[in-house]
């Protein structure tokens, strides 16, 4: 059984970015996904995460035809299956880093385990205004906040940017044994190749496709 499946997918602003991007993730896989700046791998993440029709080609998961269900099943599959971890974390700033996770327990009817926030290194930051952290403490808030929804499939763009070595290891270390648990997936958009080569597949998204790392 996949958890993610793209199948086939094109997309094209102004000027065609890829064509012909095939993959398979299933529980307990992980993909990075590297490439220059500017050759789509955000645009592709927001794809597979139920974010953008693609111009062409199509996307299964969790079993379900995202670009042929209706915009509720989406809105479902979004709210309790996909955790997206975006480059700017769309946390509310003007409340306590614990109400941002507490908040996505509550929506989804899940706990987070609380040795999670030990291991990112914020259990001491919860009772902390967002506004108040680190923009690296942010970040680990909103990764907690995804965790808390306990997604079947996590896609995370560039989720230790703001990092220093040791913790974006750590980050990264959390995420594999996530879904290894929940027997889940992750697609990884990196320039980190370090982290990229931890992962079960790592790619590098061309205008023809994704290919293996040379
Ligand atoms: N909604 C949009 N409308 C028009 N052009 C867009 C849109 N979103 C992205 N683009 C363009 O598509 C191209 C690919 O952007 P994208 O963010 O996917 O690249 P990336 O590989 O993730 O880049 P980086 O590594 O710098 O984060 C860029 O030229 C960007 O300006």
């Amino acid at each position: 059984m996949s958890l993610l499946h793209a199948q086939n997918i094109s997309h094209a602003f102004d000027y065609l970015l890829f064509e012909n991007v095939n993959f398979t993730l299933s529980p307990k896989e992980s993909m990075a996904i590297l490439g220059v700046s500017g050759s789509g791998k955000s645009t592709l993440l927001h794809i597979c995460s139920t974010l953008l029709q693609p111009n062409q080609g199509e996307v299964i998961l969790c079993d379900h035809t995202i670009y042929s269900d209706s915009d509720d099943a989406r809105l479902k599959l979004r709210r309790y299956d996909v955790g997206i971890i975006f480059q700017s974390h769309y946390l509310f700033k003007g409340f306590f880093a614990n109400e941002n996770v507490e908040l996505a327990s509550f929506i989804s009817d899940q706990e987070i385990d609380p040795s999670i926030l030990e291991r990112l290194g914020i259990a001491d930051f919860m009772h902390y205004r967002v506004g108040d952290l680190s923009g690296g403490q942010q970040q680990r808030v909103s990764i907690a906040r995804v965790l808390a929804k306990k997604p079947k499939i996590i896609f995370a763009d560039e989720p230790t940017g703001n990092l220093d070595d040791k913790t974006a290891q750590e980050v990264m270390n959390v995420l594999f044994e996530y879904i290894e648990k929940e027997n889940a997936a992750l697609l990884l958009v990196t320039h980190n190749h370090q982290l990229a080569k931890q992962c079960t597949y790592t790619r590098h998204l061309h205008v023809d496709g994704l290919k293996e790392e040379a």
